[in-house]
């Protein structure tokens, strides 16, 4: 349910009454976030449930960097954060990310980036009732691997992998030929700290997501056999009208 400001959508089968005495159904929504560390697959994976179970994909840092190329308050504030190669401070990210949630409330969606710091999973939990949280536990050295080897369309975000998915033009993004960068944080020598800070920042969150009952761990090194088992979850999990906001349907 989406509590704050004008939003009062049930995440639950909702009956409410309206033209000329129809009922209407509001279809069961669903709300799931995805976790892990740099490298371990959030993105290849989210893209997959955004297509294969019609959900809305929300990132985190795609938020951000639509707010940073607007130069919203908001943005700009952020951006001297990334800068600086930090995470934005909790009261920026939730500025930035709550009401876009509460606009969302006929769509069922899946965010990944977000919550990062328990403070962060306070406020999104104030604001909706989550289903399900994905939590990936990929080995260190799988995750120093990909990351070297990873490629980002920095306006765009799309992500690459020389050996998984290498776009169509070496060193080129695929839909607007740019070209495509690699970040400095995702070096070998900068992996180590990066990993300690998730799993410190990290496990408080999934402390709190486990005693809600709601957190799934999927560990593996390779993502095309992690998720079948992600695939046959969410497919007991998400109702086949996920997307649908309402139906019309005759009610006694
Ligand atoms: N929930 C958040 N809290 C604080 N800062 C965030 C959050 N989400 C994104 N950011 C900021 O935006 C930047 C880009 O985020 P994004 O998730 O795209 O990339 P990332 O940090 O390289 O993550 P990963 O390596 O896990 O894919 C982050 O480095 C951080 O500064
Ligand atoms: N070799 C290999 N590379 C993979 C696999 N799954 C994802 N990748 C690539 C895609 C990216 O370049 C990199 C990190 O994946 P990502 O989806 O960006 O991870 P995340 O940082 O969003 O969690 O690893 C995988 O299973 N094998």
């Amino acid at each position: 349910m989406l509590r704050n400001g004008t939003a009062s959508v049930r995440n639950d089968t909702d009956t409410v009454r309206g033209v000329a005495g129809y009922k209407w159904r509001m279809a069961k929504l669903f709300r799931a976030v995805i976790m892990g560390p740099p490298g371990s697959g959030k993105g290849t994976i989210s893209e997959r449930i955004a297509q294969r179970f019609a959900l809305t994909r929300l990132s985190s840092g795609d938020f951000v960097r639509e707010n940073i190329a607007a130069n919203t308050d908001a943005g700009v504030l952020a951006k001297t954060y990334i800068e600086r190669g930090l995470l934005v401070p909790d009261h920026v990210m939730t500025r930035l990310l709550l009401p876009r949630l509460e606009e969302m409330t006929r769509h069922s969606w899946l965010m990944d980036g977000f919550p990062r710091t328990l403070a962060q999973a306070k406020a999104l939990n104030s604001t909706c009732d989550l289903d399900l949280v994905i939590s990936l536990n990929i080995p260190y050295e799988t995750l120093k691997e990909r990351l070297s080897d990873r490629w980002i369309h920095p306006a765009s975000g799309r992500v690459y992998n020389m050996g998984f998915n290498p776009p169509h033009v070496q060193g080129r993004d695929d839909i607007s030929g740019e070209p495509l960068i690699q970040h400095d944080d995702d070096k070998p020598e900068a992996l180590v700290a990066r990993l300690r800070h998730y799993k410190d920042m990290a496990k408080p969150i999934i402390d709190l997501y486990k005693s809600k009952g709601i957190l799934h761990t999927f560990s593996g090194t390779e993502t095309d056999r992690i998720w079948p088992y992600i695939n046959s979850l969410l497919s007991t999990k998400i109702p086949s009208t996920s997307q649908t906001d309402t139906q019309r349907i005759p009610m006694p």
